[in-house]
């Protein structure tokens, strides 16, 4: 049998969990409530995309948006998860955007219909190198950052999420079994804006990682 190793986990890793609204003022500069249990959506590994190649622009929106989040990478799989346990199950951590069509969003949400055009696209999840665990021991108070052209437009700090990583493991292992790779993203602070092509975004997590990545215009489909 093959060996999984956790550090390239976007390789063979089943799933990306993504919670929308965990931090109070993104969800206010969106004009939604602030949620009292957690939102889930997913996007596909195909989503995927490294440092080094590019975020490619849907044709299909005219206003495509960046969050940064912490992702946290599931290194031992389990169901019905209690929170005093979740964090057992955590192998490291990632660098992560949550690339969004906020135009299809808001087209979606005004009809009843699903995200996932908006969330799911190919390169819709850039990610950073696996972080293993011990390099982040307080992942409840690290400072995220995301600058576009040199101009700082998100920071905030994991301390601020409504629902904290023991909570959503075990919240989230309640419905959806958690396996070895996957990757939850846990929210974006406020600042998310748009992007065209040809931006730099720089994002990091303080005193652990930055990254670099470009947009570039999507040849797929009008
Ligand atoms: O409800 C909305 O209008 C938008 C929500 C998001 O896209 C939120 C996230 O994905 C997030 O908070 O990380």
């Amino acid at each position: 049998m093959t060996s999984r190793n956790i550090s390239r986990f976007w390789e063979w890793g089943r799933k990306i969990i993504c919670v929308g609204r965990n931090y109070a003022d993104h969800a206010k500069e969106l004009k939604n409530a602030v949620p009292t249990e957690p939102i889930l959506f997913l996007k596909p590994p195909s989503a995927y995309v490294r440092e080094g190649s590019p975020i490619l622009v849907p044709l299909y929106t005219s206003n495509l948006h960046h969050e940064v989040e912490l992702g946290v990478v599931i290194g031992k799989g389990g169901t019905a998860i209690p929170q005093s346990a979740a964090m057992e199950h955590v192998a490291g951590y990632a660098l992560c955007l949550d690339m969004t069509a906020r135009d299809i969003q808001e087209e979606c949400k005004s009809k009843g219909l699903p995200w996932t055009l908006a969330k799911a696209f190919n390169t819709s999840c850039p990610i950073s190198e696996f972080i293993p665990k011990e390099r982040i021991p307080d992942p409840g108070s690290v400072k995220l950052w995301l600058k576009v052209n040199d101009q700082m437009k998100q920071s905030g700090c994991t301390s601020q999420m409504i629902f904290s990583i023991p909570y959503l493991i075990s919240y989230i292992s309640d419905f959806i079994s958690l396996e070895e790779g996957d990757l939850i993203l846990t929210g974006t602070p406020k600042g998310v804006s748009a992007v065209q092509e040809h931006d730099e975004l720089q994002a990091g997590i303080e005193d652990v990682i930055t990254m670099n990545l470009q947009i570039i215009k999507c040849p797929l489909k009008a």
